[in-house]
């Protein structure tokens, strides 16, 4: 903003928030600003002699007076931006709370102002001041910046019962819409906007809006609002005529005058009253919500704004494109006490909330349509007098990119040429080596000549022949011993010769026939070297001892176990219903069977954790993991070559074929790939491995000859490079494909422990199945004319409906038998309805209705204990929970902030500084079966404090062993009869 239109006004003082050049609008992060203003005590305050409670002890503390019986209770202090007390005057709260942030408006900045209390303690009071005042300011500034164009609109709604009204047309009637626009975000639909001609006019809506609010009598206030109330200034500005300046203002001043939060007992509401109190108080709620998460943080989850209309006409306001102040009105009264402390924590949580207010701004048709028109006249002028020094920003940046170019291709060009000439030279090199070793073999040919010609010059054909057999080739592999000693011989190979060119006939012989024996040696040596190379390829293929014992036990105990796991599919879930009718002929018989299916249950589990530990086995088995055991614990020299040798020595175990021919493994065309590596192996690779031998070998296939130069193979780095490639690469096919079949087991076994889990939640079942049979036949029941049964039988039932029935049941039996709260909560956050938890709703109903009978029969004897059987009685169960409790009590400080249990004090409306509250919250969880949001909202607390969470870390596996004693590892396996075993909570 140029200087010429800054404002005089205090507004200027409000630049820390603003991006107050109209070239940027950059967002600024600030919280919102908190005043509290508390009222001198009323007329009827006053009449019932209520004491003052609260007192302002400077200008931003207020503190609490306890009353002299009180004494214990420390005075509590609460620090906003501003407090207000009862003598300080509306013009006051303006000036010093709210001005700033309302002023922001008139420089693009939305802005909000709203008063939030309990009912009487003075928002509308203070709004009216507090409107008519920002009014007088915004037009006092409109006077002081002549050079700016002022638009200001108005439109007025009130929130009625969750209805949308518009204060400014109200003959209409209408309920409005709330629409989302994706740049405007909510939008009230056909909300009427009129344009203030001057500030009496503005004024004058203002007064329609405030006589279209509903109002009503309550015993606290005479004319009490009765809905929230939102009046919206829009003010567009920009630059008059003349100007460069093509971006205008926009911003929206919103007044907010809450309805008060009230208490039907206080108010004496009833009827309409009461309705509205109840929409009032559940959008105020959301409000305190959305503050509440706001105050921790954006990022705390998901901000409830869409819960109520009023947070969604605001959410700019609340923690968005706005600077929003909030007037929090108090009663002094000490009968208002706690709702006074509810409007501090509200303030409280305020004043962390952070807004992220930006300049908007706009650009005006007209405006920017006479930017262009002189835009185009300036080019048009550049046009006809055309100036070399005046280019355009455009060209000079399209002329320097060309240069770049330009630059660009010439590097090329360059790297080109020294890529040719590094070719050529490289070309040159390999010539000339060439030509040497040419040289070298003409020598040597010619010394061979010469000597043959002494010698016998009828053979001589023949023995030039051989002789250029093997040493005529250029190429290094196939040098005769004496060539081979390296460069150095080779050089030095003519002056050797011709210094020998007298040595009688028969040397010459001789060594021909050195030469030749030696040729035979190392073919016998390459196919010695290729043997063993082959052998060793076979025994990593077959894999090692260890791992193929490994294997053919973990076999062994798969099929055992297959062969068990047959056995309990006799008890699937369809078949639960029917033993009834052979129990009611032989219980003893189904009993019996049930115990024994225990202990096969017991068998397959012990089962299971032995292929789990022979898996672990086979995994540090394999080749990676074994030489990393090695390394870590070294062997004796001989040992760890041989594990270096054949990682996987020779086996010929047929389990690792089953293994391998198990169809998800990937080895079987490893193998593939490992044969046809051998049989297309490249003769070239042949002789590179014979030769290489040739030079290095001794250790593994000595020869006779010691000048032969023939070494161990290990540390030959040639041949580590042509086999210890593929030997890698081998292991890790291998080990790729044995840990894809580890996997694929890993997923059978661990299906199998959910089957194992599946079946004793089946066989829970059958057990109080068989309890209640046998208690019904003691009882002289008939078994076969039970509706229940026939019901539970009938397929037409709805599932959903019998799940929602069955659940307010357990919930119910929950309660009455005082059942862990915890085991609430789980049970209750983790079967939800899915047909799949039939099986786990019908336990809990039925065991729940066995310990209702069951503590029912005892009454309130204490039940002698049965040897080391826990014993289960309603005063055992009332003191558990009651231990319960007072757990869940200490962790409300440890899992949650001091917010959060202030927000959970207030919610569950716990007095914030009482003693005991934290007791006192968790005493309030799960006392109300009837209620489904208590409910609800009870096992969300609950599950926060003892951290688990829906889909998270508990699974329905998991759950069924809570039945069981902590203790027991093995539930199913104590067999049925003493039930109590399992339904101990
Ligand atoms: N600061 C104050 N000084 C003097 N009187 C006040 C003050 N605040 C409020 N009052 C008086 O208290 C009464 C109740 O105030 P008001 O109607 O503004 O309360 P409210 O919070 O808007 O109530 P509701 O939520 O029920 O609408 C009014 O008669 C008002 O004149």
């Amino acid at each position: 903003m140029s200087s010429k239109s800054a404002p005089s006004t205090p507004a200027s003082k409000i630049e820390r928030t603003l991006a107050s050049t109209p070239g940027g609008s950059k967002v600024k992060e600030e919280k919102i600003v908190v005043t509290v203003r508390l009222r001198p005590l009323n007329k009827r305050e006053q009449s019932l002699k209520d004491q003052v409670a609260w007192e302002c002890i400077d200008d931003q503390t207020i503190i609490y007076k306890p009353p002299p019986q009180e004494r214990s209770v420390v005075p509590t202090s609460y620090t906003f931006d501003k407090v207000f007390g009862p003598a300080s005057l509306t013009k006051n709260v303006y000036e010093e709370g709210v001005k700033n942030v309302a002023l922001s408006a008139l420089m693009g900045i939305n802005a909000t102002i709203f008063a939030y209390g309990q009912t009487s303690s003075g928002k509308t009071y203070t709004m009216r001041g507090i409107t008519e005042n920002a009014v007088n300011d915004i037009y006092k500034h409109i006077l002081d910046n002549p050079d700016r164009d002022f638009t200001i609109k108005i439109s007025g709604l009130e929130i009625y019962n969750e209805n949308v009204r518009d204060l400014l047309n109200i003959d209409s009637g209408r309920n409005l819409k709330l629409l989302d626009d994706p740049e405007k975000g909510t939008v009230v639909e056909k909300l009427v906007e009129e344009t203030a001609n001057n500030d009496q006019h503005l004024r004058q809506l203002i007064g329609i809006c405030e006589a279209q609010r509903q109002v009503g009598e309550t015993a606290l206030n005479d004319t009490s609002s009765r809905s929230h109330q939102i009046i919206r200034l829009t003010i567009k500005s920009s630059l008059r005529e003349n100007s460069d300046c093509v971006r205008s203002f926009v911003a929206s001043l919103n007044f907010v005058d809450l309805a008060g939060s009230e208490r039907a007992v206080q108010t004496h509401a009833d009827g309409a009253r009461l309705r509205e109190g109840c929409h009032i108080n559940l959008s105020l709620m959301t409000l305190t919500t959305v503050i509440r998460k706001l105050s921790v943080g954006k990022r705390s989850g998901h901000i409830p704004y869409r819960d109520s209309k009023l947070t969604r006409i605001l959410q700019h306001s609340l923690g968005g494109n706005a600077r929003t102040a909030i007037i929090c009105t108090l009663s002094p009264a000490m009968s208002h006490f706690e709702q006074s402390r509810n409007t501090l924590s509200f303030a409280t949580r305020a004043k962390e909330v952070t807004n992220n207010a930006q300049v908007n701004m706009f650009v005006s048709e007209k405006q920017l349509v006479k930017h262009l028109q002189k835009e185009v006249a300036r080019l048009e002028a550049e046009l006809r007098t055309p100036d070399p020094s005046a280019r355009s920003d455009s060209e000079v940046l399209a002329r320097e990119k060309d240069l770049k170019i330009q630059q660009m291709e010439m590097e090329i060009e360059e790297l080109k040429r020294q890529r040719d000439l590094a070719q050529s030279q490289a070309e040159e090199l390999r010539r000339k080596i060439q030509e040497e070793q040419l040289v070298c073999i003409a020598n040597c040919c010619f010394v061979f000549f010469n000597r043959l010609q002494d010698f016998n010059p009828l053979e001589s054909p023949n023995r030039v022949k051989k002789c250029l057999s093997f040493s005529g080739p250029p190429s290094p592999k196939v040098e005769c011993k004496d060539l081979a000693r390296g460069d150095r011989t080779r050089n030095t190979m003519g002056r050797q010769t011709m210094r020998q060119s007298s040595t009688a006939p028969f040397t010459l012989m001789h060594e021909i026939r050195k030469i030749e024996q030696l040729q035979e040696q190392l073919g016998e040596e390459a196919n010695r070297a290729l043997e063993v190379l082959q052998k060793e390829v076979a025994c990593h293929r077959l894999g090692n001892q260890d791992a193929a014992e490994t294997i053919a036990k973990l076999q062994a105990e798969i099929r055992e176990m297959c062969a068990v796991r047959s056995e309990p599919k006799e008890v699937e879930v369809g078949d639960v219903i029917a033993p009834h009718r052979s129990i009611s002929a032989n219980l003893k018989e189904e009993i019996t069977k049930l115990h024994s299916q225990g202990s096969t249950i017991a068998g397959l589990e012990e089962q299971l954790e032995n292929v789990q530990k022979s898996i672990d086995k086979l995994v540090l088995s394999l080749p990676s993991n074994q030489q990393a055991i090695n390394e870590k614990n070294p062997k004796p020299k001989s040992q760890s070559k041989k594990k270096k040798i054949l990682p996987l020595a020779s086996s010929n175990s047929p389990n690792i074929q089953n293994l391998i021919r198990s169809p998800c493994s990937p080895i079987s065309s490893a193998r593939q790939v490992l044969e046809s590596e051998l049989e297309n192996k490249d003769p070239e690779n042949d002789d590179i491995v014979s030769v290489e031998n040739f030079q290095g070998s001794e250790k593994d296939t000595p020869t006779k000859s010691e000048d032969g130069g023939i070494s161990s193979r290990e540390g030959t780095p040639c041949f580590q490079r042509s086999s210890s490639v593929n030997m890698r690469k081998m292991q890790k096919m291998f080990q790729n494909a044995a840990e894809e079949n580890v996997r694929s087991i890993r997923a059978y076994v661990t299906e199998l422990k959910e089957r194992v889990a599946k079946l004793q939640y089946q066989k829970q079942l059958l057990v109080c199945q068989v309890l209640e049979l046998e208690a019904n036949e003691a009882a002289g029941y008939d078994i076969e004319s039970d509706e229940n049964i026939s019901e539970l039988q009938d397929p037409l039932v709805s599932w959903q409906v019998t799940f929602r029935e069955q659940r307010q049941q357990i919930i119910e039996l929950w309660d009455i038998c005082q059942v862990s709260i915890i085991h609430r909560t789980q049970f209750y956050l983790l079967f939800k309805g899915d047909p799949a938890d039939q099986i786990y709703i019908e336990v809990e109903l039925r065991r729940l209705t066995w310990l209702h009978q069951h503590f029912a029969e005892l009454g309130n004897a204490s039940p002698a204990p049965q040897g080391d059987e826990p014993v289960v009685s309603l005063s055992s169960s009332i003191r558990a929970l009651k231990r319960e409790r007072e757990f869940l009590a200490k962790r409300l400080i440890t899992r949650l902030s001091a917010e959060e249990r202030d927000a959970l004090y207030i919610k569950w409306e716990v007095p914030l500084f009482g003693k005991h509250r934290k007791l006192q919250l968790i005493n309030k969880l799960w006392v109300d079966p009837r209620d489904a949001k208590h409910v609800q909202e009870s096992a969300e607390i609950v599950a926060k404090l003892v951290g688990f969470c829906e889909g998270g870390n508990i699974s329905k596996e998991m759950f069924e062993l809570n039945f069981a004693l902590p203790s027991d590892k093995r539930p199913w396996a104590i067999g049925w009869n003493p039930i109590s075993n399992f339904l101990n909570l």
